[in-house]
């Protein structure tokens, strides 16, 4: 799909196409469709970051609550979305040890207590090793240096989706 394809988009088919580049909030994709035309798959991706960086700072918490924990009770229960079930299973989440499922919940569990929102990272972009020293360390910052840190990875995760949409060729998506 090129971006002229994406521009000639409805917004019914935008948002159907688009709608999880940001997990859980299609609202996102619903408000950047009146930004178009694009110029290039990267200006798309920029109004999506400018949208979320005008985000008062509880709205950028609502949206690191949208995302599931990293190997927690939605994998389990197999009710994550497509995008996050491959994600975390690339980075070995549906694959832990017992040890090490239990070192991640109870992590998972003392950030979410410490901050008020989960840990989020680009699983894509981590292996699970990483991402358990990632998780450990960044409990020990502050909030709103949290807040900031898990918005960059929703970006991360956002700009390897869309990629994922477009770059590949995908007609049937269409
Ligand atoms: N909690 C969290 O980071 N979740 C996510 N990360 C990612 O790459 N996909 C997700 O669902």
């Amino acid at each position: 799909m090129d971006i002229t394809a994406v521009n000639a988009l409805p917004y019914e088919d935008f948002v159907n196409i688009f709608g999880n580049v940001v997990e859980k909030c299609p609202i996102i994709t619903a408000a950047v469709w009146s930004r178009r035309p694009f110029v290039s798959l990267n200006a798309l991706e920029a109004a999506i970051s400018e949208f979320i960086d005008d985000l008062p700072e509880s709205g950028k918490e609502g949206i690191l609550r949208c995302h599931p924990d990293l190997a927690g009770r939605d994998l389990h229960s197999g009710t994550l979305t497509r995008e996050s079930r491959e994600e975390q299973a690339r980075a070995g989440m549906d694959a832990l040890s017992s040890g090490e499922a239990s070192r991640m919940s109870r992590l998972n569990e003392e950030y979410k207590t410490r901050f008020g929102f989960p840990f989020v990272i680009c699983a894509r972009m981590n292996d699970k090793a990483n991402i358990l020293r990632q998780l450990t360390e960044r409990c020990g910052n502050e909030r709103a240096v949290e807040r900031e840190r898990g918005i960059e990875e929703v970006k991360k995760i956002c700009r390897l989706r869309l990629q994922g949409l477009v770059l590949c060729d995908a007609p049937n998506k269409l």
